[in-house]
């Protein structure tokens, strides 16, 4: 049907609540695909060895890899080992990298988000520094518990972006605010990505898939939080509302 609504698969996290696993993702995120692509948003549950990730693509019309607290092992960068008691999702950590690899392959538009953005620079063979704030010249980018919700995903820090890029062509200015909820970031950049944008500590916040015929769109910030209220958000979920629409067409 020309005139459905696009399925956005967004995943969720792998969670243990004794004696239970729940399969969970922030509201924020499946609200963003209602209010910033006018879509369905599908929650993928994290059972990589349970569903056919092929089969499940078949359905939909753009995948949203999400934020989340838990940390990306390090075996799947050739990293140092994580300190003890770090949160991981192992069940997350191949559900995401899984659909993202199967999402290129037919080129639907991916968007990801803060730790999907570090999932995306790992499937291209990146690596991530662990602490950004352990690295010498490198600022604090975690979120500070102790202030209010709103106050944590309010805009924190410049984000510079490339001239000639996809976010600079959105006409906001060459260097726009952005928020900041994460512990690890970039440290090489995978084969195949483009800087999109830097935070002022020269960390790598905003890239994209080298394509002319894939929308992927990775950020280490949160443009899903409010996006109506925020003008390089909303620009942003344009993009891929676009990309969307355009596969949904050309897939029907
Ligand atoms: N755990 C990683 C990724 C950070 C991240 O995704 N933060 C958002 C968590 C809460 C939310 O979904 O908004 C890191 O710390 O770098």
């Amino acid at each position: 049907m020309r005139d459905a609504l696009p399925l956005i698969g967004v995943t969720s996290d792998r969670s243990n609540e004794a004696p239970h696993h729940l399969h969970q993702v922030g509201e924020k995120y499946v609200k963003s695909i209602v209010d910033g692509v006018n879509g369905l948003p599908v929650i993928i549950p994290a059972l990589p060895n349970e569903i056919d990730v092929e089969k499940l693509l078949d359905r939909l019309d753009g995948v949203m890899i999400t934020g989340s607290y838990s940390m990306l092992e390090p075996h799947h960068y050739d990293g140092p080992a994580l300190q003890p008691g770090t949160l991981i999702d192992p069940a997350r950590d191949a559900m995401s990298m899984s659909l993202i690899k199967g999402a290129i392959a037919r080129k639907m538009p991916v968007l990801c988000i803060c730790r999907g953005f570090q999932e995306l620079n790992v499937v291209y063979g990146g690596t991530l520094h662990q602490a950004v704030h352990n690295e010498a010249g490198m600022l604090d980018h975690r979120d500070d518990k102790s202030l209010t919700f709103a106050e944590q995903y309010a805009p924190t820090h410049d984000l510079e972006l490339t001239e000639g890029g996809l976010l600079a062509s959105f006409g906001l200015g060459q260097t726009v605010q952005v928020n900041s909820i994460h512990e690890q970031g970039i440290k090489d950049l995978g084969q195949g990505l483009l800087i999109e944008g830097r935070a002022p500590d020269g960390l790598i916040e905003a890239i994209r898939l080298d394509s002319d015929d894939q929308f992927c769109l990775a950020l280490q910030f949160h443009p899903e939080y409010r996006v109506k209220e925020n003008a390089f958000y909303t620009a942003i979920f344009s993009a891929f509302s676009q990309a969307v629409s355009a596969y949904q067409t050309s897939n029907k």
